[in-house]
């Protein structure tokens, strides 16, 4: 089969990479001419555990090409997988502005019959507005099938999802086309939902907005945890033993952030408002995740008082681990913050500094070690759970921080572990640990 990827991006080349290791011939194509320059050159644009040796390895054996001429990408193949970007507008609606480009590019250049899968993340009734585009373009003598094909992969082990996913959703109200994607499909073992297109462009924002509600959920009874002196880890353990309820999607935090989860639950409000029907549960969502976000910050003034001139540690840029993705991280809105207060920040994050760097600038401080990060500084805020910060000595904060004040925003640490060293640790959800007095006891003695 010839596969076509339109987009290079986290989606995009995890589903060329994958396809072209399942033995399909797959040509992937994006505009940025410097992103297909570097994957030619057998380099990833993006830090995905798994990713980089499977593009270099189906590149080479010639399973897997890239370009930017859509002549070459579109005219052949068999089946065209839309995988550009759906970024947010202002007011929250979905900017189709890629999807509207790469719809017309296909129906140019297709010169035989093709099915034409989206796995972009589009709100319902896009599908229609795709397949009318090319229709209406395309040479009258061909045929082009539009299929709702969205994607569940989850950036820092997207290739393992890839294989391994817990479902692949098929809309199309054509069996044939079904069946072939099927066929695609089949050896990868994977439970297959065959629905119509607008089912499947639902799935995809129930799914995202459900998990979402899970993580605020479980933040707002961490938040009340801390209320009433209840341990937060203990109670996601308790009610997760419920099958019904499962551990996943319940660890408590400073909230969700990424490419997906803050857009997409925005999306879906917008599209229930445009349905006339508010769609409050998912509102509330948002707002106690953006609270969330900035729960560090309020910690940290409430734990030092004035941030003015204060130097801050903040360990994690990435929105979670084993990403470079600084999408929507909740570490971008921390800074912010922490920069409006007078704070002075030096971060560390093992992969994600060039991409934060970018929207930060010399606003802050990189440090590439943790050491460095901590040195001096007054506080330390953990906002993303790499196993390089969750493994941190707990002894290092007290060595090279001027005061062993951390604020560990996801939980990293056992309670009962810093109990037994000299500093004050705040968590989300559980009692904080509160030995600063003890800490400066031990720094006159040694005065
Ligand atoms: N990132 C994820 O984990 C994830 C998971 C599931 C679904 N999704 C959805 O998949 C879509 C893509 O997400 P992403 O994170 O991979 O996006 P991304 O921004 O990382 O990449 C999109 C790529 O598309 C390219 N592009 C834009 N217009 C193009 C065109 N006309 N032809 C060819 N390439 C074009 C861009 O240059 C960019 O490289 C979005 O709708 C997103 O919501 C993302
Ligand atoms: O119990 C949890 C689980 C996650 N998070 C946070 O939630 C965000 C998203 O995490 P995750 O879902 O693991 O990462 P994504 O790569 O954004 O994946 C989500 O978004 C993708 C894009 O739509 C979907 O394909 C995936 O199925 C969906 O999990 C991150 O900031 C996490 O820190 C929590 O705070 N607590």
């Amino acid at each position: 089969m010839k596969i076509t990827v339109a987009g290079a991006g986290y989606v995009g080349l995890v589903t060329s990479a994958c396809l072209a290791e399942l033995g399909h011939i797959v040509t992937c194509i994006d505009i940025q001419k410097d992103k297909i320059n570097m994957l030619q050159n057998g380099r990833s644009p993006i830090y995905e555990p798994g990713l980089e040796s499977l593009l270099e390895k189906n590149l080479r054996n010639g399973q897997l090409q890239f370009t930017i001429n859509p002549h070459r990408a579109y005219s052949e193949a068999d089946i065209i997988f839309i995988a550009v970007g759906t970024p947010e507008m202002q007011d929250g609606s979905v900017d189709l502005k890629y999807i509207h480009v790469v719809s017309h590019t296909i129906a140019h250049y297709i010169e035989k019959d093709v099915i034409v899968c989206t796995k972009s993340t589009v709100p319902v009734g896009t599908n229609d507005l795709i397949q009318e585009i090319i229709h209406s373009r395309k040479p009258p003598n061909l045929c082009a099938e539009v299929v709702s094909n969205p994607e569940f992969l989850r950036e820092g082990s997207a290739v393992i999802d890839f294989f391994q996913g817990d479902r692949i959703v098929i809309g199309t109200d054509n069996p044939e086309t079904a069946s072939t994607l099927e066929q695609l499909y089949l050896p990868l073992k994977i439970p297959i939902i065959k629905t119509d297109i607008k089912s499947a462009e639902m799935i995809k924002y129930a799914s995202n907005a459900f998990l979402a509600t899970k993580i605020s959920f479980i933040n707002e009874i961490a938040n009340l945890c801390e209320k009433v002196g209840a341990d937060i880890e203990e109670v996601a353990d308790g009610i997760g033993r419920d099958k019904r309820i499962g551990h996943h999607f319940l660890k408590a935090g400073i909230g969700f952030g990424g490419s997906c989860f803050p857009k997409d639950t925005k999306a879906l409000v917008q599209l229930a408002g445009n349905a006339d029907h508010p769609f409050e549960l998912l509102e509330a969502v948002m707002k106690v995740n953006n609270r969330q976000q900035f729960l560090p910050v309020l910690i940290a003034k409430e734990t030092i008082g004035s941030l003015k001139d204060k130097k801050i540690a903040l360990l994690g840029l990435a929105f979670k681990p084993d990403t470079d993705d600084v999408r929507g991280s909740a570490s971008l809105t921390i800074v912010k913050e922490l920069l409006a207060e007078g704070a002075v920040v030096r971060a560390y994050d093992p992969a994600a500094i060039p991409n934060a760097q970018k929207i930060l600038g010399d606003t802050i401080e990189y440090a590439y070690d943790i050491r460095f990060a901590l040195q001096d500084t007054d506080l330390a805020i953990i906002a993303t759970e790499w196993e390089q910060i969750k493994h941190v000595p707990l002894d290092v904060y007290r060595t090279f921080m001027k005061n062993p004040i951390v604020i560990d925003g996801r939980n990293c640490y056992p309670l009962d572990k810093v109990q037994k060293y000299p500093m004050t640790y705040i968590s989300i959800g559980r009692p904080a640990v509160n030995k600063a007095q003890q800490h400066d006891d031990l720094r006159l003695n040694n005065l």
